[in-house]
């Protein structure tokens, strides 16, 4: 009946170059939900720093909470659809509270709401916290657990006969999530760096939250618009109750008979046979074997994920110049979802035809292996990339040492010697920095100073002044104020953007300006001399001393692991997903898709636990230990896909009914067995729908 259902449907269903009409709806639905989705991340971190004004340490801790939440709940989507609610159903209910939670987080970011003094940073800010909490976990909620749904929902379009549309649907799907995602993390960043208010102006961060809200409202009306028209498989049963209560009396039935005089079964879930459907065991058994594949996997994401720390904070150290274009480091992730839309295309018509043609099988196991080694490739470039930067990073002093930095205010050269030291000389308006052990004191040289430990964050600037004038000077950009600074006296260090900056110089109500260009990552000391002239062009009276160099890698480095990682993302990540759907029963797409997605969660926690762990002093040694360990894992998969065979689960169920029902045939003619057999099947939900398929497919 299934079957013939689902077949009446396709035939009527209107079709477009051989795809169903009804699949235009579900990738749109894609794009707008991923739009939603990457477009909210792309801002999440820094809302939570500088609208909620946490540190650090807890934005990005709850940042990656919430991303490993978003692929634990798709387990819960799943159950939902394939037990209760059917996929359709549950995309619904789960988008609604999807669309409520990206709702609740724009209203969230509304400073305007608490800031009753109206200076612009909000009164009650556990207000925002709890409701931006709520919305997260709602977003959460909503997107993992329609995801799974959605890509078999996608599936469930297609006929027996459509294996190759189905295949090229996966591929599209994928281009559609990279094609919404690279949108919204363009569009979105621009949206928040706006300013916005209604009693004062503050970045936009309702705004850059509300777009994706409306995506999602509009990836809800599309996919409601296309109802009409989709293939929707019923729910059949509590599905996942029935596997676990399966899966618990075969272990249990298996301890009971372990002594040597019971005879051996071909499968351990064999010893569910004496209470449990034939055809539910052999469904489990294919789902087992799939899982049991996907042990090795969350090595790949492991690596996959780490584009989004590991590589953006690489790409900080990095010269993001491209000459009419300046790239930040967030933006390099962008790579990601171009070289996606150029890529699928390219695999999907040249590559996999062309190695088809060779006569090679490149069955999906052996892509995602491929992917794999790919992935690691990446590592190593990236390995090589941190030698090259490490090169050009300052020496900082160890916890056992300390920096003294000499400058030279005079307008000659002096002799400066050090206890312990030869003398040197130190010329006009330079910085002589001096690492020391902390054994030798100095005393009376400086006054006490907190200096930079560690290269400046984000690809800025850190920038300082010191006033060699007799009177106080006060200086500010546009982007930073110095404050005002005491005659020989120095600023703290602020941070600037790279490109042309302009300062202001003031004393009283005289002034004068100097401009200079920035590069990445640099620290300079800029030096104003006792000869400055104000009202006049203060630019020769001010003199840069260089501390950090300007980052000198240029970030285009970079592009070779993002290239690796991406072909092996296209290897891995397209063909996993279309496998988990080609190989899972009818009654269990959704769930093997959510299992695809845990393997995702598992690599970021392992993301999480190695980094705390690991404690690589050296970065590019790191990239190579989690290249040697993904290279490993490879090796470890290519072995247990050597031994999987293909299967084709319809084929398989189709098979199944057939045979109850010639079992059927059978016991209708030798009388009280068809009794006895009908109370056992009415004990297991599933069978009876598809022991009505198989007779009307017959
Ligand atoms: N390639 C990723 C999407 C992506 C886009 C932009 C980024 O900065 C990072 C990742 C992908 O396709 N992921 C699968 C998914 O379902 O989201």
């Amino acid at each position: 009946k299934i079957l013939n259902e689902k077949r009446d449907k396709l035939e009527f269903s209107k079709v477009v170059c051989g795809y169903p009409l009804s699949i235009f709806f579900i990738v749109v639905n894609e794009f707008c939900e991923r739009f939603s989705y990457y477009g909210m991340r792309a801002v999440l971190v820094l809302y939570f720093k500088y609208f909620l004004r946490w540190d650090d340490d807890l934005a990005t801790s709850i940042y990656h909470t919430f991303v490993a939440l978003c692929y634990l709940t798709p387990i819960l989507g799943a159950i939902v659809a394939d037990s209760w609610l059917g996929k359709f159903k549950t995309i619904i209910y789960l988008s609604i509270v999807y669309a409520v939670g990206q709702v609740a987080m724009a209203v969230s970011a509304i400073h305007d709401i608490t800031d009753s003094d109206r200076d612009g940073t909000p009164d009650s800010m556990t207000f925002h916290i709890v409701l931006s909490m709520v919305g997260l976990f709602l977003i959460a909620l909503g997107t993992g657990g329609i995801k799974p749904c959605v890509a078999a929902f996608g599936g469930d379009q297609f006929g027996e006969h459509q294996d190759r549309q189905r295949r090229t649907f996966f591929s599209v799907f994928y281009l559609c999530i990279n094609g919404g995602s690279l949108l919204s993390t363009i569009i979105t960043p621009v949206l928040r760096a706006q300013e916005c208010g209604i009693y004062s102006k503050q970045k936009c961060y309702s705004l850059a939250f509300g777009v994706p809200a409306a995506l999602m409202v509009v990836a809800l009306v599309v996919f409601i618009i296309g109802s009409g028209m989709y293939y929707k498989a019923e729910p059949q049963g509590n599905i996942m109750l029935d596997v676990c209560k399966c899966i618990g009396f075969a272990i249990k039935n298996r301890y009971r008979h372990r002594s040597k005089q019971y005879p051996k079964r071909q499968h351990w879930m064999d010893w569910a046979e004496e209470k449990y459907d034939k055809l539910l065991i052999a469904q489990i058994k294919m789902v087992l074997k799939v899982l049991f594949l996907y042990i090795p996997l969350p090595m790949f994401w492991t690596l996959f994920d780490q584009k989004g720390s590991r590589w953006t904070l690489q790409a900080t150290t990095m010269d993001g110049n491209f000459g009419a274009l300046v790239i930040q480091p967030d933006q390099m992730q962008t790579v990601n979802p171009i070289l996606i839309l150029t890529l699928v295309p390219i695999m999907d018509s040249l590559i996999y035809p062309l190695i088809k043609k060779c006569g090679l099988n490149f069955t999906p196991l052996k892509r995602m292996t491929v992917g794999m080694l790919l992935a690691a490739i990446a590592f190593v470039c990236a390995a090589l990339v941190q030698i090259q930067i490490d090169k050009t990073l300052p020496t900082f002093p160890s916890t056992s040492q300390s920096q003294l930095k000499l400058l030279n205010m005079g307008s000659n050269s002096v002799t400066v010697k050090l206890p312990g030291n030869d003398a040197l000389i130190l010329p006009a308006a330079q910085v002589y920095p001096f690492i020391n052990n902390c054994n030798t004191k100095f005393t009376n040289l400086l006054p006490e100073t907190n200096d930079l430990t560690s290269k400046p964050q984000e690809g800025n600037n850190a920038i300082r002044f010191v006033n060699g004038m007799k009177t106080a000077v006060n200086v500010s950009t546009a982007a930073a104020d110095f404050g005002l600074i005491e005659p020989f006296y120095y600023s703290n260090y602020s941070q600037i953007k790279n490109g042309k900056a302009t300062f202001t110089l003031r004393s009283g109500s005289q002034s004068c300006e100097y401009s200079t260009n920035f590069g990445f990552g640099s620290s300079y000391t800029f030096f104003i001399h006792s000869t400055l002239v104000f009202g006049s062009n203060c630019q020769d009276s001010v003199t840069a001393v260089e501390d950090i160099k300007p980052n000198s890698v240029h970030m285009a480095l970079q592009i070779p692991q993002y290239f690796f990682i991406t072909a092996g993302e296209v290897m891995f990540s397209v063909t996993g997903l279309e496998f988990s759907y080609s190989q899972a029963p009818s009654n269990m797409k959704a769930v093997l898709q959510a299992g695809w997605l845990f393997t995702v969660a598992i690599g970021n926690f392992i993301v999480l636990i190695v980094a705390e762990l690991a404690k690589i002093p050296k970065q590019w040694a790191e990239y190579v230990l989690f290249a040697s360990l993904l290279v490993a894992v490879c090796v470890i998969f290519s072995i247990m896909a050597y031994f999987y065979t293909y299967i084709d689960p319809t084929e398989i169920e189709a098979q199944f009914k057939k045979k109850i029902n010639e079992d059927d045939e059978d016991d209708k003619s030798k009388p009280g067995k068809a009794e006895v057999e009908m109370v056992k099947r009415d004990s297991i939900k599933c069978h009876d729908e598809y022991d009505k398929a198989t007779q009307t497919k017959m």
